[in-house]
């Protein structure tokens, strides 16, 4: 006769649990990079603080193999960040670290191989556990780096756990849907299957001129087999949640229609949330929450990654929403007493006061960009195939 625990646990199916990334000296490799530092163990420290741990199937990851890497990388490239990584700062820059994009926004520090390949492996581990169906969901709070490219280093990502992660859920799912929510436009995942039907990537993020990476405009909508495959959603300054809100569930409502996807990969970079340094868009964790809960109600593998987020106190605040949410867990409003409770001030809320900068997104606008978009969708037909998930 089974306990009630027992029964309790044994109704934790697959479909219920919730897989995290995780172990302390993975979280400890994370903080040590330079533009987040302490970010990792922030955010791992709130959501064991809401006392979510114990709902949590914790996978603890293994660093990404140069055979992993090369999944998606170049040889040449990853041995010139391994070597850069190793040496010490005078030596540090030959011609070969520009054209691989190892200077100025990313510089080979020491160390760095080490974290990147860590946070690949992170992401690895997430995806294996979906297609080997341990869970429905796995996040990597310390992945999400959508701007490096195979050979090049760009806007501080530099591997890729984004298309390597893809590319093994690829192995077992046929279509695969990559969402970005990050303020930044997701070029680097973009690029990397800009030219497949397999993998339609949809980005959400600011365009304005000298605004970086400058790319994900309206009119880029893949090449070759692709076309149609690359969705943009270009915003500008002053979004909302509700204006937010409005056109991803239009948008990803006709992608699922169109795509058909048997997979999903959510990039929730929170540097679009007010209060970041980058202060573009008035954006709360409400945002992040209800477009995974959006994407969530579809039930097939979801993949969540960090990403961007230079507010460090409301990204822990947002990611640690998101992983209650999944868990449909109810999160106090007040922060709970733990070690970066100091950073939590003045008002050591979990929720994030919206900003109130104009919005530059008229109404007109939106429609412009959803009727454009609606209509590039129309070209997208996926046959039904057979093959089971
Ligand atoms: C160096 C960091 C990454 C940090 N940062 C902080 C510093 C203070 C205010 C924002 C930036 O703007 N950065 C950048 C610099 C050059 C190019 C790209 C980025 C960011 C990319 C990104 O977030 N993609 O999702
Ligand atoms: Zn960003």
């Amino acid at each position: 006769m089974s306990s009630d625990k027992d029964s309790c646990e044994s109704n934790v199916t697959s479909s219920t649990r919730v897989a995290y990334v995780y172990n302390e000296q993975y979280t400890k490799l994370c903080d040590q990079m330079p533009k987040i530092p302490l970010r990792a163990s922030m955010t791992h420290s709130l959501i064991a603080a809401y006392g979510l741990l114990p709902h949590l199937q914790v996978i603890s990851p293994e660093a990404a193999s140069k055979e992993d890497l090369k999944l998606f990388h170049s040889e040449d490239f990853i041995d010139c960040l391994r070597r850069l990584s190793d040496l010490d700062d005078e030596e540090k820059y030959d011609d070969d670290a520009e054209s691989y994009g190892l200077m100025y926004d990313c510089p080979a520090y020491p160390g760095v191989y080490d974290y990147a390949s860590a946070v690949v492996g992170g992401s690895i581990a997430a995806a294996i556990h979906l297609t080997e169906g341990h869970s429905q969901v796995a996040v990597n709070w310390a992945g999400g780096w959508h701007h490096a490219k195979r050979s090049e280093a760009s806007g501080f990502c530099y591997f890729n756990d984004i298309v390597i992660a893809i590319l093994i859920l690829r192995q077992k799912f046929d279509r695969v849907l990559y969402v970005d929510l990050d303020l930044h436009h997701g070029d680097g995942v973009e690029d990397a299957f800009c030219s497949t039907q397999k993998v339609m990537t949809v980005s959400f993020h600011k365009v304005a001129s000298g605004f970086f990476p400058g790319t994900g405009l309206i009119e880029d909508i893949g090449i070759g087999r692709g076309r149609n495959y690359t969705v943009n959603v270009p915003l500008k300054d002053g979004l909302t949640d509700e204006v937010f809100l409005d056109i991803f569930s239009s948008v990803i409502n006709r992608v699922h229609g169109a795509f058909k996807p048997q997979a999903v990969v959510c990039q929730c970079g929170a540097d679009a949330l007010h209060g970041d340094p980058h202060a573009a868009f008035n954006l709360t964790e409400k945002a992040f929450v209800r477009s995974v809960e959006y994407l969530r109600e579809w039930d097939f593998p979801l993949l969540l990654l960090g990403g961007g987020g230079y507010n460090f106190a409301n990204t822990a605040r947002c990611w640690a929403s998101i992983t209650g949410s999944l868990l449909h867990k109810e999160l106090p409003t007040d922060i709970p007493e733990h070690r970066f409770f100091s950073d939590f001030g003045p008002g050591y809320e979990l929720t994030i006061e919206p900003g109130n900068q104009r919005d530059l997104n008229s109404e007109k606008y939106i429609e412009e960009i959803r009727e454009r978009i609606f209509g590039d969708l129309e070209n997208v037909e996926v046959e039904e195939d057979g093959n089971p998930r």
